[in-house]
């Protein structure tokens, strides 16, 4: 059994100190797995043994010799959502005072006749980067060659060197500057996607012998009594005792369709009780509640990476030691072989390489894109499991759905009965219904909702025959209720149903007892939500179904879906599936119930009706929390929207940077135009990142 806990991390200046950070303690003894998550600043630490203090005072030192200012907060306590403010954090503080006189000195300098404008240069630069320089230092020493502070350093003592003091100087300003800005933005975001996320209960009211003590949600036991005031988060999944409200679920379906519950409906985690004071009794404990399950989700959903974050990352760790190898080639071969060509004039053009070289507009830019997308997607009651994932639903091209529950409401009701060999439709119907009385498919619930009486308790053997029916042993009797093919296996002779519905055969000892014709009717936004995936140009739909052809054939029409698959068995459905995978990405569309093998199987499994539905949570990778099938054009076109975003920042910051290069190394690009190449860039790269959330 492993351990997992989860922090929040505050202070990470960059990501690939993240990175840096996260190799290291992967490779402290005593570590399963360790995970950075910059983009939201999530930090995951797995043990294979119960954390200890000791242990974790280790980890801390560890991370604290490579990042001293980054401090951590327990992610299983409840906390309020990221309040971190980079404007409290880095503006009112002495330090920014030093800034402040730094650049005084800096304007200063260039009214001061030289030579005594040199120590006023390099007195504002101290005072505005010692620290920066000071940082390089530490982090050469752990042979951190390539970080960003190296870099920086180097450009601007450079500059000093061949007596570019004001151009020194400016660019740690602009670092700073722009370094700030970078902080602000990323800072935003985060804040925005946590506030999306912001559906963690802070406390829970348990009631105790008519008095009520407030707790925090993650020590109410099981089968507590609870109290939930107007306004208040419902902290745990529970059932109603006492009150009737009004819950606003937007929180966990994205839809602001208010909800009435009454005594003994279930409430989950995560709604907000609107109207009226409510009592539950917990059913789950917090870390198996809803709420809990949907933070868990949404938080582990930055460990799966899209390719191109993968890509990014490994060019990052090609693109700056190349630019740096440029660089000194720059600096060291045309004053050697070039007539007339001076030491300085080419060591200037190569600092701009340096500042260029640092990949950071791309390694914080991009995965803070793809969170953004898949917090966008939460907003609307869309889960999404990983960046992998967002990335193939943009990719999609062949959507699959299963029929009933799915496209259908799922809710038959019965239309006619045709009773056989001396059976009534009286028996017919209430054999059926004792048969049926403990299956959970939506064809036995509506059988016995038809019967309406009472079926009874009493004990009797029932076995259900996944695709077929069931088969029960009661009051002597034997009953088969199910489709023809059922009574086909069992060797009995019956008159197949012509009609357009679902019918369902029964049989009692080995004897054909008649069929019962039913219905379902297809989801309200079924037609829409089709004809929005035609638009976004999947025009390949098809359904599967362990319906009867006709059925299926009909509802398809209605739909416009043209490729049908009918009849099929749980193991066909699975085989279907396979045979359409291989030309482009293939999402099959189902209710998680019976069809986990196929949501599992597809390229990206979608489950509808998350919410409440382990099962539909586990086996999927996308997941609807209502059953509103018009969130499937929404994701997909979420999914592009991050794609688009995600490119238009690559070849923005990599053209910009090529073009500087170029323009450097020639002599046209100077120092301001380097540093505009990598904080500018950044920070318009993450304000664009940002818009994904819009
Ligand atoms: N409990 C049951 N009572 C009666 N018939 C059943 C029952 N379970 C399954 N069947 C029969 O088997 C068929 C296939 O069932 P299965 O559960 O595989 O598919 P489904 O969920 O009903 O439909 P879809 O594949 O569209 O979701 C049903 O159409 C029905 O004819
Ligand atoms: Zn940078």
């Amino acid at each position: 059994m492993s351990h997992t806990r989860k922090y929040r991390i505050e202070g990470l200046s960059c990501a690939h100190c993240a990175a840096k950070v996260e190799t290291k303690l992967n490779s402290l003894s005593g570590i399963e797995h360790a995970r950075i998550d910059f983009a939201q600043g999530i930090f995951t630490l797995q043990t294979p043994s119960p954390l200890t203090p000791a242990f974790w005072g280790e980890v801390e030192h560890l991370v604290h010799t490579q990042e001293p200012s980054v401090s951590f907060k327990p992610l299983d306590t409840p906390v309020t959502p990221l309040q971190e403010s980079p404007w409290k954090e880095h503006v009112v503080t002495p330090r920014f005072l030093l800034y402040v006189l730094g650049v005084f000195l800096f304007s200063g300098a260039f009214f001061t006749p030289a030579p005594f404008d040199f120590w006023l240069f390099l007195a504002a630069y101290g005072l505005i980067g010692g620290e920066i320089v000071a940082k390089a230092v530490r982090n050469l020493t752990k042979g951190h060659v390539f970080d960003e502070n190296f870099l920086m350093s180097i450009a601007t003592i450079g500059a000093f060197s061949i007596g570019e003091y004001p151009e020194g100087v400016a660019v740690m300003l602009f670092y700073r500057v722009g370094e700030f800005f970078q902080d602000l933005a990323v800072g935003r975001s985060r804040r925005s996607i946590s506030t999306l996320m912001d559906i963690r209960p802070d406390t829970a009211t348990l009631l105790l012998d008519g008095v009520t003590k407030s707790v925090s949600p993650q020590e109410v036991l099981i089968g507590s009594k609870i109290l939930v005031r107007v306004g208040e988060k419902i902290p745990l999944d529970g059932v109603l005792l006492e009150g009737t409200s009004t819950l606003d679920t937007s929180a966990l379906t994205g839809e602001s369709l208010p909800r009435d519950v009454g005594k003994g409906d279930t409430v989950l985690s995560g709604s907000i009780n609107q109207t009226g004071l409510l009592t539950l009794q917990t059913t789950t404990l917090f870390a198996d509640s809803t709420v809990a399950k949907i933070l868990d989700l949404v938080q582990n959903a930055g460990a799966k990476k899209a390719k191109t974050e993968q890509f990014i990352t490994s060019f990052a760790k090609i693109y700056t030691p190349v630019v740096v190898g440029a660089a000194v080639l720059l600096a060291l071969l045309p004053p050697l072989l070039l007539e007339g060509a001076t030491f300085s004039e080419w060591f200037g053009r190569a600092l701009v390489f340096l500042v260029v070289s640092c990949p950071c507009a791309l390694v914080v830019s991009i995965p803070l894109s793809f969170f953004g997308g898949i917090g966008g997607a939460s907003k609307r009651g869309i889960l999404v499991k990983g960046g992998n994932f967002l990335e193939a639903l943009k990719n999609v091209e062949t959507i699959v759905f299963d029929k009933t529950g799915t496209l259908t409401e799922g809710v038959f009701r019965l239309q006619s009965l045709h009773p056989a060999n001396g059976f009534d439709e009286a028996s017919l119907l209430g054999t059926a219904a004792q048969a049926e009385r403990h299956s959970t498919h939506p064809i036995a619930r509506s059988i016995v909702q038809a019967f309406g009486a009472d079926v009874g308790q009493e004990k009797g053997e029932v076995e259900e025959l996944a695709g077929f029916g069931v088969k029960a042993r009661f009051e002597g009797k034997e009953v088969l209720v199910g489709n023809y093919a059922l009574l086909e296996k069992e060797g009995i002779t019956a008159s197949p149903q012509e009609s357009e519905q679902s019918v369902v055969y029964v049989a009692v000892n080995g004897v054909y007892a008649g069929a019962l014709c039913i219905a379902d009717t297809l989801k309200r936004e079924s037609i829409e939500a089709i004809q929005a995936l035609k638009e976004l140009g999947i025009t390949r739909l098809v359904m599967l179904t362990g319906d009867r052809e006709e059925v299926a054939r009909v509802q398809a029409q209605k739909l416009g879906i043209t490729e049908v698959y009918a009849g099929l068995l749980p193991h066909q459905k699975v085989e279907k599936l396979e045979s359409l995978l291989g030309q482009g990405k293939v999402a099959f569309v189902g209710d998680g119930i019976n069809d986990a093998p196929v949501l599992a199987r597809a390229d990206v499994g979608i489950a509808m009706g998350g919410v409440g539905s382990d099962a539909a949570i586990e086996a999927s990778d996308v997941v609807i929390m209502d059953d509103n099938l018009g969130k499937i054009p929404i994701a997909i076109a979420l999914a592009r929207k991050t794609h688009r975003i995600v490119w238009q920042n690559i070849v923005f910051a990599l053209g910009v940077k090529g073009v500087i290069l170029v323009l450097g190394a020639f002599g046209i690009a100077g120092m301001w135009e380097a540093v505009f190449g990598d904080v500018g860039v950044a920070l318009i790269a993450i304000l664009n990142a940002s818009r994904v959330l819009r």
